[in-house]
């Protein structure tokens, strides 16, 4: 069993749903997860906002502007007028059901209902057209075995056994749509595993299913050695390890969610980036082969913010961390980033919404200076300490940028460090061309 995830981009019109069709095909038995059609997600984030703001003549044209955009869709997508009809009508009675929250006191349960409707359009439709071309398939409901617990973490005992229990209903079925991003949390409402959780269903889904592969099929040919969208000519890296990718993701290549990779190397299950505008192209493989000696890639991590604790010596030095670590707890607020002194640390926390109780309660034994819009930029590889020559190469890329940390030997895979945002596009500029313009190899591991 393969999984095969497409993104937004991947279903983002009539034709590029006939695409994806043809990528999925009939042969092998797979599960395709699906996530809302491109814009339509951010679209229902506008919609509760005006249901928020109670602003229901707002919500109401910006639901009819999607109904019109979906319905240009659904007339280039369908053959016949009976598939037309059904695929409005599953249209049609999303949007309602968006409508009837209008009028009403609006809560965050009612944003993710809404929120949620991306997808169970998106696959509605691509079930819809796959019953049309005469290829059998079976929509399996995310939210009948997809769930978080009270902690907001998958469970994956749950999942594992309703989702091979609705599989085992269909044994002679090869082809199963399902929808990514959504869920149920432990209380039985409709949740969501947050924005571009569809990566995280599909390979909640390939742990659950023991894949064979998971397939993350976007707009690009595989990971990238640096941000295409703020660097001109990166190149698609073809292979990377578990741990690799998982920091390229934690730290911002948002081609891949954060938390994707983890359930995948529980399980040591490949992980394949396909690009679906050119199903051809060999993408990036992600699994737990190690390539020596390598820089592979630079990611950055936006809105990040830095915050330096000097000790006031109200406290035991030997107290010192322990207090400052147990207030970013007690606030569970996770700190990305730590660099420490004989007097002081310095941490980069993205969670904002504590630092106000955070900066109050480390003031009674610390200065505290707290430093926004600052960005994180990690350089990935194999950066072993044996492999000398990598921080030398990275120091000489950044030598006229003003750096607020550096962090290495938390894991022998990454280097991060600090700068403002505004140094952002020229760091990762001139780290693609000191890493990898002229073709770097590090010295052999003394
Ligand atoms: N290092 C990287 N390699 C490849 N793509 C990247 C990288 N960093 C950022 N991206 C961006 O990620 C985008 C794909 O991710 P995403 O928008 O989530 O796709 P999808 O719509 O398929 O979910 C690419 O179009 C690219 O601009
Ligand atoms: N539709 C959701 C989930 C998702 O993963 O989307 P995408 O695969 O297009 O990043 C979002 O926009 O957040």
């Amino acid at each position: 069993m393969k999984v095969l995830k497409f993104g937004g981009t991947s279903v983002g019109s009539a034709r590029r749903m006939k695409n994806v069709a043809s990528i999925i095909g009939s042969s092998e038995r797979k599960i395709v997860v699906l996530s809302a059609m491109s814009g339509t997600t951010n679209a229902l984030v506008c919609i509760a906002g005006c249901f928020y703001r109670k602003a229901p003549d707002e919500a109401n044209k910006m639901i009819s502007e999607q109904e019109q955009k979906y319905a240009r869709e659904i007339e280039a997508l369908y053959r016949t007028d009976l598939y037309k009809e059904r695929a409005l009508q599953l249209v049609t009675e999303h949007f309602n059901h968006v409508w009837s929250f209008s009028g009403k006191p609006f809560t965050v349960f009612d944003e993710k209902v809404i929120l949620a409707q991306g997808e169970l359009i998106s696959t509605g439709m691509m079930d819809l057209y796959l019953q049309e071309q005469g290829i059998e398939s079976v929509l399996l409901p995310a939210l009948n075995f997809m769930r978080i617990t009270a902690d907001g973490e998958p469970d994956p005992v749950y999942i594992r056994e309703k989702l091979v229990a609705l599989l085992d209903q269909h044994p002679d079925t090869s082809v199963f749509i399902t929808q990514g991003f959504i869920c149920r949390n432990a209380y039985g409402d409709i949740d969501n595993l947050q924005r571009g959780g569809s990566d995280y269903s599909a390979s909640l889904i390939g742990a659950a299913v023991d894949a064979e592969e998971i397939q993350i099929w976007t707009d690009i040919d595989g990971m990238h050695n640096n941000d295409p969208r703020v660097v001109n000519h990166t190149s698609p890296v073809r292979q990377l390890n578990f741990e690799e990718a998982a920091k390229l993701a934690h730290f911002g290549a948002k081609i891949l969610h954060p938390c994707c990779i983890r359930p995948a190397k529980e399980s040591n299950i490949p992980v394949r980036l396909l690009n679906s505008f050119e199903p051809s192209a060999p993408g990036t493989l992600i699994s737990n082969t190690a390539e020596k000696g390598r820089i592979k890639a630079v990611a950055a991590k936006d809105d990040i913010t830095y915050i330096k604790i000097k000790s006031i010596n109200q406290l035991p030095s030997h107290k010192f961390l322990s207090h400052v670590f147990d207030t970013f707890a007690f606030y569970k607020t996770a700190v990305d980033m730590v660099t420490t002194s004989d007097i002081g640390v310095s941490v980069t926390i993205d969670n904002t919404e504590y630092l106000q109780e955070i900066v109050a309660r480390l003031e009674s034994y610390a200065t505290v200076f707290v430093e926004k819009e600052m960005v994180i930029i990690c350089v990935v590889g194999d950066l072993e300490w044996r492999n000398v020559g990598f921080e030398a190469l990275i120091i000489e890329a950044l030598k006229d940028i003003p750096v607020r940390m550096i962090s290495y030997g938390g894991s022998s895979s990454n280097v991060s460090l600090v700068m403002r945002k505004e140094d952002k596009t020229r760091a990762l500029q001139a780290l693609s061309t000191h890493l990898f313009d002229s073709s770097q190899s590090l010295p052999p591991a003394i």
